[in-house]
């Protein structure tokens, strides 16, 4: 059913920005409402569309930026850099840290809260006006939605605190001591509260909707001329792109964003039929991430699905496998050096990357497990030999040791999630549940696919290298096993 006035906002929207000198809209796209699908606004073909063809170009000139805001010229005092900045800031996140200039994320949410507060006088209003002020991405989440998670890794990623420290320390102080610039003459005050919603809003919208610019200043850099990842946390300049961000996106897709000197443009990557959605790429996120940042999952995503097992729940089973007495075991345990020392490790397969035309011809699957987990297995397993040679006599017991360690792990990592994989698919697959819980459950449903992928691929491993070690080991008397 059509909504009128989601419509005409669409419609003033592409008139304003035809109106930009420079913009191109080709005549077989148009935008269209897709929330009956719940994925918002997108451009869908209207007639079949060859491929590499224009779709629209959009001015520099027409994207939300430093460059083009006028707050900072309004506030030059803030904006100024001495050039030996962390552009990511990184270290401010957190809110500790008050003096500086704001760094990419900062300065573009002030810039949007600026252009929001202006209204009307806004050269972007008809955009501001088509863009959310609602959010399924987790920020937004209440505790009860966030613990259909369960043991999600991505739960501890979603980093509201930081994000209100940030606000408080780099926006809120900014926009209260130039309250003369960033409300008009004449409007009402945002209270404290209103700002840090607007400033939530704001940030919320940048991270789904906001691009990395290439520098201009910069050379081309000819390995990254296809880059087609946003990379947030780069230290390129951000920018929030007019119609580049109507794009809906999945893991398969048919169009480009190409970063030209005075204009981006958006080409199809293949022939794009009548009544096909245009889709960009957001880049190989699991649908974890996918839901952190953009708030939808996808089937075509779960192929990139991550989960992390904890190097703590890797040293209990480790503890329990050796049966070694506490004083070994404490000397080996500190005989790691705590810098060095990662203390989460990623399980992902093998899913591929996805040709020039936007689709994936290969088979996700788990290939390998964590290098960098099997790696610090055995340097606390070379400790422990150092003090204690008759616990791993040989390099077959090590990786044995090894093996049947990740593989219990995996194990108790997916005992973690309160509920089996057999009971999230039947929920799912029955239909019983809709909107968030259904987000939710499709990602730790997702992880515990994976995880169980994992832990068959460990168990391969393990009787292969079981196989082994009992070949080399006969006619002698079979190996003593650690438990
Ligand atoms: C850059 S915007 C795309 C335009 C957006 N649909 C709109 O109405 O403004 C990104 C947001 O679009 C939605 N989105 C993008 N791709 C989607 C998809 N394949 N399925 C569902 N929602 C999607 C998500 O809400 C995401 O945060």
């Amino acid at each position: 059913m059509s909504d009128p006035a989601f419509d005409s906002k669409s419609a003033s929207f592409l008139e304003w920005f035809k109106a930009w000198p420079g913009a191109t809209f080709h005549p077989n796209i148009e935008i269209q409402d897709l929330r009956g699908n719940g994925a918002g606004r997108g451009i869908v073909a209207t007639a079949d569309i060859p491929e590499d063809t224009v779709l629209f170009t959009i001015p520099r000139t027409a994207i939300i930026s430093t460059q083009t805001s006028d707050l900072p010229s309004r506030i030059p005092q803030v904006f100024e850099t001495t050039g030996l900045e962390d552009a990511d800031n990184e270290a401010d996140e957190d809110g500790s840290e008050t003096s500086g200039p704001p760094d990419n994320w900062a300065s573009l949410i002030l810039i949007m809260i600026y252009e929001y507060l202006q209204g009307g006088n806004s050269r972007w209003r008809p955009y501001l006006d088509v863009l959310p002020d609602q959010f399924e991405t987790l920020m937004w989440w209440s505790d009860h939605e966030l613990g259909e998670l369960q043991a999600s890794s991505i739960v501890p990623k979603i980093g509201k605190d930081e994000a209100d420290g940030m606000f408080r320390a780099k926006v809120l102080p900014v926009v209260e001591e130039h309250a003369h610039v960033f409300y008009p003459d004449g409007s009402a005050k945002l209270t404290e509260d209103q700002l840090m919603t607007l400033a939530h809003r704001m940030g919320s919208t940048i991270m789904a909707y906001a691009f990395d610019l290439e520098n201009d200043d910069e050379e081309a850099d000819p390995e990254n001329e296809d880059e087609w990842i946003e990379d947030k946390d780069g230290v390129l300049m951000m920018g929030m792109v007019p119609m580049a961000d109507i794009l809906n996106a999945d893991a398969e897709f048919n169009a480009h964003v190409n970063h030209g000197e005075d204009s981006l443009t958006v080409t199809t990557l293949r022939p794009i039929r009548a009544g096909d959605e245009v889709l960009n790429y957001y880049g190989p996120l699991g649908n974890g991430e996918l839901l952190r940042r953009y708030g939808y999952v996808t089937d075509r995503h779960a192929r990139h699905d991550v989960t992390e097992i904890s190097w703590d729940l890797v040293l209990s089973v480790l503890k329990e496998t050796l049966i070694l007495d506490e004083e070994t075991w404490g000397k080996a345990v500190n005989e790691l050096d705590l810098e060095e020392i990662e203390d989460a490790f990623v399980i992902e397969r093998d899913s591929g990357e996805p040709d020039s035309q936007g689709q994936i011809h290969s088979e996700a699957a788990v290939r390998e497990l964590p290098s960098d987990l099997i790696e610090q297995i055995h340097t606390l397993l070379k400790a422990i030999r150092k003090i204690s040679p008759s616990a791993i006599p040989d390099k077959a017991m090590r990786d044995e040791i090894t093996l049947l360690a990740v593989h219990r792990a995996l194990e108790l990592r997916l005992a973690q999630y309160p509920t089996t994989q057999v009971y999230d698919f039947d929920l799912l697959s029955a239909n019983k549940v809709s909107g968030r819980q259904k987000k939710a459950m499709i990602v730790r449903w997702g992880e515990k696919v994976l995880l169980q992928e994992a832990i068959d691929f460990a168990q391969e491993k393990l009787l292969k290298a079981q196989s082994k070690a009992g070949q080399e080991s006969e006619p002698h008397a079979k190996r003593q096993r650690t438990r």
